[in-house]
């Protein structure tokens, strides 16, 4: 049995459609993806923003309803089975709002261990064992308020897994978190796949996060999943190319070269990237500096998950 299959599933959502015009029209946030992940497996969802990966989650974990299509998670249908599935699974959603923040780290956990009926010496035994798992046993009095946002989210993950969830869902689990702490979650993330056997369904937007973590990734767009394989099977669809990356200041706004913006920083440099025959690197600056552009340095670069986004799609995933 797989952990989680996906099979067509589609979400609409209404639009807001301002008054007087009363006529519903739908947006569609997920257009029918498929796809399967194994026990003891960690699968990334990678997109940009607004791709479709929260409502994905959400669908799974039973917050939401699929408009049409399938979705079980341990052999159990998420609408029909909801409660069966709620029992064997956790999430970690995105923002720190999921705590209680006028109460300690160990009263949050003890309140989510009655919500799931752990009894009380075992309650006790897990927590104990969670809060030093995530390195807050140290801090277990301390109010969550007072908690740094790093220790926010550790906490977070401890108590998603205080009901021992066979599989568990983080959505973008190191968003907004400084170095430090998005190491030590990552870390935290792959000992419970490879010691504790967990199955980790996780989006994010961060490529190297996907590269560095996941067995299998989903590359998803626009409420499709464009591609889906390993990172290295993924990396395969540009291992023949030059990957250039220009920065330059007062970009026109495009290129014929289909380079793609991947950031614009703020002090007007913007970052270009993509797949370029070597000749047409001079023919770039050329048309660059002609549309009165300063560019500030070319550099080949190894490829990334990045490249393959930009070349399923001509975006860059950052844009
Ligand atoms: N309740 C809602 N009503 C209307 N539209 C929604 C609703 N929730 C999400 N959407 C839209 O559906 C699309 C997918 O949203 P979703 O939150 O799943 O994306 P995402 O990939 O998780 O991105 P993000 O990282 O920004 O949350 C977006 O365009 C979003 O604006």
């Amino acid at each position: 049995m797989k952990a989680i299959e996906v099979r067509n599933l589609k979400k609409l959502y209404p639009k807001k459609i301002p008054l007087p015009f009363r006529k519903v029209e739908w947006f569609e946030a997920l257009k029918g993806i498929s796809f399967t992940v194994k026990k003891g497996e960690l699968f990334g969802l990678l997109g940009p923003n607004g791709a479709g990966k929260t409502t994905t989650i959400k669908i799974l974990t039973t917050l939401l309803e699929p408009t049409s299509g399938e979705a079980k998670v341990l052999g159990h249908d998420v609408i029909r089975e909801a409660g069966e599935v709620r029992k064997r699974i956790n999430l970690v959603a995105e923002g720190e709002r999921t705590l209680y923040w006028r109460l300690t780290a160990y009263e949050n956990l003890r309140y989510f261990a009655s919500i799931y009926y752990v009894p009380k010496r075992e309650a006790e035994r897990r927590i104990e064992e969670l809060l030093k798992m995530v390195g807050l046993w140290e801090r277990r009095n301390d109010l969550v308020m007072n908690y740094s946002r790093g220790m926010k989210q550790r906490l977070a993950i401890a108590k998603a897994l205080i009901n021992d969830p066979e599989v568990l869902f983080l959505d973008e689990p190191t968003l907004g978190l400084d170095v430090q702490s998005a190491i030590f979650v990552r870390e935290l993330v792959k000992r419970l796949v490879e010691d504790e056997g967990k199955t980790v369904l996780l989006t994010t937007h961060y490529m190297h996060e996907a590269e560095e973590l996941c067995d299998r990734i989903a590359i998803i767009d626009h409420g499709k999943i464009i591609a889906l394989d390993t990172p290295e099977g993924l990396k395969k669809l540009v291992k023949d190319e030059t990957i250039v990356e220009v920065r330059v200041r007062n970009y026109p706004g495009d290129n014929p070269f289909g380079l793609a913006k991947v950031s614009s920083e703020e002090n007007g440099i913007t970052v270009l990237r993509g797949s370029l025959d070597e000749e047409d690197i001079p023919k770039l600056v050329e048309f660059l500096v002609k549309r009165n552009a300063k560019v500030l340095s070319v550099e080949v670069k190894e490829p990334t998950l990045e490249d393959v986004f930009i070349k399923l799609t001509g975006r860059g995933l950052r844009d």
